[in-house]
């Protein structure tokens, strides 16, 4: 079963909402380089951290300045995982590997989806999402979900579409790319940081349900 990231979280509710829902994960964006309504400070992150249950992986989403920035939220907030967005050397990322008590999710550009192969052993999991020019992600915007099918069929670590979905989109965007997860930012937002309950129960329903629901 596709498993589930909601992300954008700004406030409590919107988190039970997202966990009501059977969402597997919960994205919370911190120190970003770029202005979005998702955004919050690192002590609203830490704060959202403690407030997310047992068995539900909470994952800090940031475009740190260098890597010793990135372990210090890391050490403030203290997510389960850390996803990066933007431009990162490959030689940082092995080092916070080494360095960081958190798994390593890597958001790369749909365009250039061939490249994840370049990060397939330096991370834990690999987002294809459908950035702005300016790497930051929550755009809105789908791309070609066939390509990135091919594009990513021989990487060893888990896949998560990302770019674009919305509950009426992603049972077939689970169908086309078979990914591990999905993950959704603006999709289910009834306007910029916060979410629309429904649109939130009915993205994870559908996402999990997409293979049952397959037309004959
Ligand atoms: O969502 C943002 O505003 C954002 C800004 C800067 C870096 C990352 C951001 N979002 C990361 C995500 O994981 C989103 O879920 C992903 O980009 C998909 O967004 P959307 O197309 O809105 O579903």
């Amino acid at each position: 079963m596709t498993r589930v990231k909601i992300c954008g979280l700004t406030n409590e509710d919107d988190l039970e909402t997202a966990v009501a829902a059977g969402a597997d994960a919960l994205g919370i964006i911190c120190d970003v380089a770029v202005d979005t309504p998702r955004e919050v400070a690192v002590e609203r992150a830490r704060e959202l951290v403690d407030a997310a249950p047992p068995f539900v992986t909470t994952v800090l989403v940031t475009m740190p300045s260098g890597p010793e920035r990135a372990i210090e939220l890391a050490d403030e907030i203290e997510p389960d995982a850390i996803q990066f967005h933007g431009s990162i050397r490959l030689g940082d990322l092995a080092y916070l590997r080494a360095n960081v008590d958190a798994k390593l999710l890597l958001a790369v550009d749909a365009d250039d989806a061939v490249r994840a192969e370049t990060y397939d052993d330096l991370v834990d999991g690999l987002l294809v999402d459908t950035p702005a020019a300016d790497g930051g992600g929550g755009t809105g915007e789908t791309h070609d979900w066939d390509q990135t099918r091919v594009a990513t069929a021989d990487l060893e670590s888990p896949l998560i579409l990302a770019g674009g979905l919305t509950p009426d989109n992603v049972a077939d965007a689970v169908r086309t790319v078979e990914p591990f997860a999905v993950d959704v930012a603006s999709g289910v937002e009834a306007e910029g940081g916060v979410k629309d309950p429904t649109a939130v129960r009915s993205f994870v329903d559908r996402a999990k349900n997409a293979q049952r629901t397959a037309e004959p």
